[in-house]
């Protein structure tokens, strides 16, 4: 985005003060206008998957060292999407709409050669915001879910984000799970109404079958660094011994060594153009589903007309108040179409545990905790009794096979 010119300038800098008093609660932000993105939180939950081959990949290889690499390639492959895609796209990073409780996203990827790929992701909270999602491809038993939310704190003019939640990868036919955590960011150039993310900290991958990945993030401030640098190592558990590193800057490309020998570039982009997601017309969505929700609002953003943006986004939040205050009378709670909140995930304990030993014993590292299901309004898991009801009472594939608008 060009330097801010006029009264785009003045606004801005109103809101850079406002944001310093800011409280921790991003989406309560009243953003500039040409800021503000048409686009809701809750379809964000599909950049894990628009590389749809990379997703399934993993599900075809029968070496589960192997397996471990190409998740770890899959994992990376998804930062480009899930963090840059927008500064691509729109010059800059974008304030998202802000979801309402059971707002619903809902799409599918098809592949030729992997077949058709789910997306269904759920706003089930909205105070704090937390997305929860569900992503599969039947044919070939790959399943991904998770949640998360964001917890944000303002610092010499730089918004710092925690990623709270997780994610978790099923691979039904080698019956292998990969536990799966969030990197922190934080929003850069705000001061030039520019603002664009980079990643900071560390993630790990854990897998159930013993592989354990840890990726480090840093931005162009590191060490003579370069802006979106990422260095990932993959371990065998067992042995404690260091397999693959996969380095270089998540946004371009990506080296992948053996030991200390190069096996491997890959990167996105051209190279490797993403798959469209296709979802049902407007008229055809549910009027839970985002963009039918939605639709006036982005018409009057896209317009510019601020004034009709800001009397269609009240009706909404007005609806949503109307809503809870019915539940509060009438002691009901909303209920969340897809997701059931659980206290804890076995599965997911015992890949903390065992990733949390492996980082104390061998890589001298402070363990892995899982965050308090309390953050995030308890610990997210997809239902599968409620997706088979909604389906079979929908009869869902009909109404999918009329015809679908693949998006760009
Ligand atoms: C609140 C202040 C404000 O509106 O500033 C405007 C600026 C655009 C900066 C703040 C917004 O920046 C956006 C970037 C968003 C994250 C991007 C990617 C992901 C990954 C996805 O899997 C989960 C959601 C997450 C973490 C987004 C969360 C919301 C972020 C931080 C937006 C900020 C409001």
């Amino acid at each position: 985005m060009a330097a801010l010119t006029g009264s785009a300038k003045s606004t801005w800098a109103s809101f850079l003060k406002s944001i310093a008093s800011f409280n921790g609660d991003l989406a309560s932000m009243t953003a500039p206008p040409f800021i503000l993105s048409k686009t809701s939180l809750v379809e964000y939950s599909a950049y894990w998957t628009e590389h749809p081959k990379l997703f399934v990949a993993p599900a075809k290889e029968q070496d589960p060292e192997k397996r471990a690499l190409l998740v770890l390639k899959w994992f990376l492959s998804t930062l480009k999407q899930q963090y840059s895609s927008r500064s691509e796209k729109l010059g800059s990073e974008k304030k998202p709409l802000n979801p309402f409780l059971g707002e619903l996203f809902l799409g599918h990827w098809e592949d030729e050669e992997v077949g058709r790929t789910e997306l269904i992701s759920e706003q089930v909270s909205h105070h704090p915001p937390v997305t929860a999602y569900s992503i599969f491809n039947e044919k070939h038993g790959v399943k991904l879910q998770g949640y998360n939310g964001q917890k944000a704190g303002f610092a010499s003019m730089t918004i710092n984000v925690k990623q709270v939640g997780i994610a978790r990868l099923r691979l039904e036919k080698w019956d292998e799970e990969y536990l799966i955590t969030l990197p922190a960011l934080h929003i850069e150039g705000l001061v030039y109404g520019s603002p664009f993310v980079e990643l900071e900290k560390s993630t790990i991958i854990q897998s159930s079958s013993g592989f354990f990945a840890k990726i480090d993030y840093a931005g162009k401030g590191w060490v003579g660094g370069k802006s979106n640098s990422v260095s990932a190592e993959l371990y065998d558990n067992k042995t404690g011994k260091l397999l693959y590193t996969i380095s270089g800057q998540w946004t371009k490309e990506l080296v992948v060594k053996k030991a200390k020998t190069e096996i491997e570039r890959f990167e996105h982009g051209e190279k490797n153009p993403t798959t469209g997601l296709a979802i049902k017309p407007i008229g055809e969505q549910d009027p839970l589903e985002s963009r039918r929700a939605w639709a006036k609002v982005g018409a009057a953003i896209d317009k510019g007309d601020y004034d009709e943006t800001g009397i269609e986004k009240s009706k909404i939040e007005n609806a949503q108040r109307d809503l809870r205050k019915k539940e509060k009378e009438e002691g009901t709670t909303w209920e969340r179409r897809y997701f059931t909140a659980v206290d804890k995930i076995d599965e997911v304990d015992a890949l903390v545990e065992r990733a949390g030993k492996f980082m104390k014993g061998v890589l001298g590292l402070t363990p892995i905790s899982m965050d308090e299901p309390a953050k995030t309004n308890g610990v997210w898991v997809f239902d599968t009794k409620k997706y088979e009801d909604v389906v079979s009472g929908r009869k869902a594939e009909e109404v999918r096979r009329a015809g679908e608008t693949v998006l760009e």
